[in-house]
């Protein structure tokens, strides 16, 4: 289950080169991004904030080879994204049409390795594994998704992520569906399978907040076609905590950052189709 750990701390597991990427529909054009650059190093978590529309779907969708660049390039592992790699997961905020409802929750889990030729018994107990490791007792693997939370869901989502053994974790506004308690558990969660896994995460989100106490660093894109605007770095240092970290005065300064450079963006796109998150 865990990602390579051999892996060079701080090496670039993710490389984003001068992406670009126009729809085509209708007759007509429309970039979305420019000359995108990014990297995610083993073992970092990189947030990805930026006005509404701004394209990071669509950078999400590119990274995790679900969709192909117009120009530029995307590296993983050392080798270029064509389709989706092995060894990545993504994590989409709609739990419930990424599980299906008429498995159970271990199945769920257990379904994807089966293209990893291990036997059913290594599959079950890695399934059961993972899903104890995002906290979903073993009370509840025989469980249908739709019999639980939505936190729980997204848990179940996750695990089967980090069972499939994924060394990146591709995280679109993974909690913009749940209440904010259990929000802030699922952060906490992500947080965690970090440090013990050591899987690099890149996660965009709308909510400057989470994105300062997740990150190592927060990519902010903006701008019509989108491009990165700032990489801001975030030496929060580890452990973080809902309370202690968030009352900073680095955390504060560093969220009044990012809302800055959002807002800056939108006034730069104004009138584009930008809307503010
Ligand atoms: N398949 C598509 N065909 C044409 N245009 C698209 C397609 N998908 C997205 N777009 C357009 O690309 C732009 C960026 O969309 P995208 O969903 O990537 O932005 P986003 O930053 O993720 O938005 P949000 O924060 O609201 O989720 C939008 O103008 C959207 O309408």
């Amino acid at each position: 289950m865990p990602p390579d750990r051999d892996a060079a701390p701080g090496s670039a597991l993710l490389s984003v080169h001068e992406l670009s990427k126009t729809y085509r529909s209708a007759g007509a054009d429309h970039q979305v991004l420019r000359d995108v650059d990014l990297d995610v190093r083993n073992g970092e978590i990189v947030c990805v904030v930026g006005a509404s529309g701004a394209g990071k779907t669509t950078l999400m969708r590119c990274i995790s080879g679900l969709l192909a660049p117009t120009s530029g390039e995307v590296l993983f592992d050392g080798a270029r994204v064509e389709r989706p790699p092995a060894h990545l997961a993504v994590v989409f905020q709609d739990y419930s049409r990424s599980l299906l409802p008429w498995m159970s929750v271990l199945n769920n889990v257990v379904l994807p390795l089966r293209s990893q030729g291990l036997s059913r018994d290594r599959r079950t107990r890695g399934a059961r594994t993972a899903l104890e490791a995002v906290g979903i007792p073993s009370t509840h693997h025989g469980h249908y998704p739709w019999q639980l939370s939505g936190g729980m869901q997204q848990r179940v989502s996750i695990a089967r992520a980090i069972a499939y053994g994924s060394k990146l974790l591709v995280m679109d506004e993974p909690f913009a569906s749940v209440d904010a308690q259990t929000r802030a558990d699922l952060e906490d969660l992500t947080l965690g399978l970090r440090d013990r896994l050591g899987v690099s995460i890149v996660l965009v989100t709308h909510d400057i907040d989470e994105a300062v106490y997740l990150a190592d660093r927060v990519v902010v894109v903006g701008g019509s076609p989108a491009g990165v605007i700032e990489t801001v770095s975030v030496p929060l240092g580890s452990p973080r905590d809902q309370i202690a970290t968030k009352a900073k005065p680095e955390f504060v300064e560093l969220r009044g950052h990012v809302f800055e450079l959002i807002r800056q963006s939108l006034g730069a796109s104004a009138g584009v189709g930008q809307e503010p998150s």
